[in-house]
């Protein structure tokens, strides 16, 4: 058995179980729009948004976080999300940025406890070893330092970081950069874990064919825009999906033709407002 398949993460699980709903979203950087009008939901579960470089994945997660403006209604459990990062993870809702940003020349354990910073200090330690033992293999390693593991060691490091705080809502961003295939399927797991024992994960992926193997909910964000949503076992199907991201044939010839014809919608969504695939034409096929 893998040490991940043993974590618990049982804690008071039942009670986080929270729900993002985003509607009008736009955020950009200073005068530079990067997302136009997004309208998405991350239900209780692990929800992936997938896409290529530079569509805006990144930029979204921040935007969620508050570390750049945004526009439109983002709502958690019928509340509206805080504008203030520090108000935000306070509300439960925590982002594991890309490459982790840990500390390399403090230990695991420290660089734990740097997760608790909102967490009462009456509690603190109690979160830490709940931490540990979601992580056992962590506990081993709480005295190195974080510097000097390998990527995937670094990457726990930082999800488990995010836990201390017991998070309503884990925003993880790409996950499995740069690590080999073997960590990038343990990651994937411990997001899946994660979301099953209670806290609602948004994850941005690139590596599409993991991730909707892991997701319930699938978005697929390019040049700012949703263009196809739905189950992540019909996104998985679907055409759109199929030749733009997995690099199978097709005669039609552009990704909004094929979007148009088949973004993948969950009929039991309850979304007034769906995410469609556009009604324009796009210039080009993401390749
Ligand atoms: N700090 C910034 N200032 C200005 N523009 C930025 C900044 N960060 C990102 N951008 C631009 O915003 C757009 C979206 O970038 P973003 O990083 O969100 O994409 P992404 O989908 O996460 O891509 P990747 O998978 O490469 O990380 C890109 O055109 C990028 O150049």
């Amino acid at each position: 058995m893998m040490w991940w398949r043993e974590m618990a993460f049982e804690h008071g699980a039942a009670a986080r179980r929270a729900h993002l709903k985003v509607r009008g979203l736009s955020a950009g950087y200073g005068a530079f729009p990067v997302l136009r009008d997004l309208a998405f939901e991350a239900r209780p579960g692990l929800t992936v948004i997938l896409g290529p470089n530079g569509a805006g994945k990144t930029t979204l997660l921040r935007a969620l976080n508050g570390l750049i403006p945004r526009k439109g209604e983002v709502l958690l459990d019928g509340d509206d999300l805080p504008e203030k990062t520090h108000e935000i993870v306070r509300g439960g809702v925590v982002l594991v940025p890309e490459g982790r940003q840990l500390f390399p020349q403090l230990t695991v354990l420290e660089n734990l406890e740097l997760g608790g910073w909102l967490v009462p200090k009456s509690e603190r330690s109690a979160r830490i070893e709940q931490v540990l033992a979601d992580f056992p293999k962590l506990r081993e390693r709480s005295g190195q330092l974080a510097g000097t593991m390998s990527g995937g060691e670094q990457q726990m490091v930082a999800v488990a970081r995010a836990m201390v705080s017991s998070p309503r809502l884990l925003m993880l961003d790409e996950p499995s950069l740069g690590l080999a295939p073997r960590m990038v399927d343990e990651l994937l797991a411990i997001a899946r874990r994660i979301a099953d024992s209670g806290t609602t994960v948004l994850m941005v992926e690139q590596n599409v064919k993991k991730a909707l193997a892991v997701a319930d909910r699938g978005y697929v964000l390019e040049r700012g825009t949703l263009v196809a949503s739905g189950p992540a076992k019909l996104l998985a199907r679907s055409t759109v999906i199929r030749e733009t991201y997995l690099g199978a044939q097709s005669s039609e010839t552009t990704t909004a033709a094929r979007a148009a014809r088949d973004a993948v919608r969950d009929p039991n969504a309850a979304r007034p407002e769906p995410v469609e695939a556009p009604r324009q034409a796009r210039p080009e096929r993401i390749s």
